[in-house]
């Protein structure tokens, strides 16, 4: 398994200060930006674009910007979030008319590739695009909002993908969104994660050094393969 990435959600964030706040998230030693896009039509809520991407580029952030397209269409923004600096472009496979091609496209565009599942939709297309995906992405949380209680469930489902990634030769992280934070790390790293975005636990936290290296030391804790151990 790969070492653990910590993807702090910008969300959270306080957007009049959001520069800031994401330069003293990966000081306090997050190690990527996680950007979560929504458009009020594939979720219920409205969030950013390309152009906050953009922004923080141009402030100076340079850690990998972990886009997730809470969005339909999808294919025609990818350009852009490319363009805007994006590191990684994640979408959902019921978003695309066409999985295969909105992967390759994202490739052209110099992109790492994710996709995300919510918790009720099967890991079921995953193993016809392996090949051409870095990440896969599970949601603990219906997508839309932050805030919300992590669904038991998913870790059952952490277990199933990490059980197909396993089988594949390539590296492929597997991200788990929506409800995280200190109390379920270990259990969620056990079950397989090694990638995890957390918004409200951390941003919600004065002290975002403390939380974080909570959050390192207890999924350190965790042994693979063995939930509530
Ligand atoms: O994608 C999201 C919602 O659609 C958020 O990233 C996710 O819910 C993280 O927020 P929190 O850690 O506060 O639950």
């Amino acid at each position: 398994m790969q070492d653990l990435v910590i993807a702090p959600s910008i969300l959270a964030a306080d957007f009049a200060r959001l520069g800031d706040e994401v330069d003293q998230v990966l000081a306090a030693g997050a190690d990527w930006v996680h950007f979560d896009v929504m458009d009020n039509h594939y979720v219920p809520n409205l969030s950013f674009g390309p152009v906050i991407c953009q922004a923080l580029r141009r402030h100076g952030v340079t850690a990998p910007i972990d886009v997730h397209l809470m969005i339909r269409p999808v294919d025609r923004i990818i350009p852009d979030f490319a363009a805007a600096g994006a590191s990684l472009i994640s979408f959902h496979p019921e978003a695309s008319d066409h999985v295969d091609r909105t992967l390759q496209l994202i490739q052209e565009q110099g992109c790492q590739t994710g996709l995300v599942f919510n918790p009720a939709t099967p890991l079921d297309c995953l193993r016809y695009v392996l090949d051409k995906v870095d990440l896969v992405l599970l949601m603990s949380v219906n997508p839309g909002f932050g805030g919300q209680t992590f669904i038991p469930g998913t870790l059952a489902k952490l277990e199933e993908a990490r059980a197909l990634i396993d089988a594949h030769p390539r590296d492929i992280r597997l991200e788990v969104d929506g409800g995280v934070g200190p109390g379920n790390i270990a259990d969620i790293v056990a079950a397989g994660a090694d990638t995890v975005v957390a918004g409200s636990a951390i941003f919600g936290q004065p002290d975002y050094v403390a939380v974080i290296e909570q959050m390192r030391s207890r999924a350190a804790s965790a042994t693979p393969g063995r939930r509530g151990a």
